[in-house]
């Protein structure tokens, strides 16, 4: 099943650098790694802003809570999902 993730992320000014760069640092290898299971279909930046639209592809909800609820940002973003299904007028087979 697809969905449609927006992640904007909010770190409290008051974090310590060294701790912020700690959490990308650990949110970038589990999203790559995420990536290459085939799991996070997509991840584009929304340009301008510290966001991002992605698109997974897992059994279902509880897959993909436990998937969102794991990654080390998680308590600093706000998220938005959209679950998709087949358009009729798609051109492609499959999904996405
Ligand atoms: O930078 C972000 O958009 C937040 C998060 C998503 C993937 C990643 O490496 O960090």
């Amino acid at each position: 099943m697809l969905f449609h993730v927006r992640m904007d992320v909010n770190l409290p000014p008051a974090m310590p650098p060294a701790q912020a760069e700690e959490l990308k640092k650990t949110e970038r290898e589990l999203a790559q790694s995420l990536q290459r299971s085939g799991q996070w279909r997509h991840l584009w930046r929304i340009a301008g802003q510290y966001a991002n639209v992605s698109i997974f592809d897992v059994a279902g909800v509880d897959e993909l809570h436990a998937l969102l609820t794991s990654l080390p940002l998680f308590p600093y973003m706000q998220i938005q999902i959209m679950p998709l299904c087949r358009h009729p007028s798609s051109v492609r087979d499959g999904d996405a």
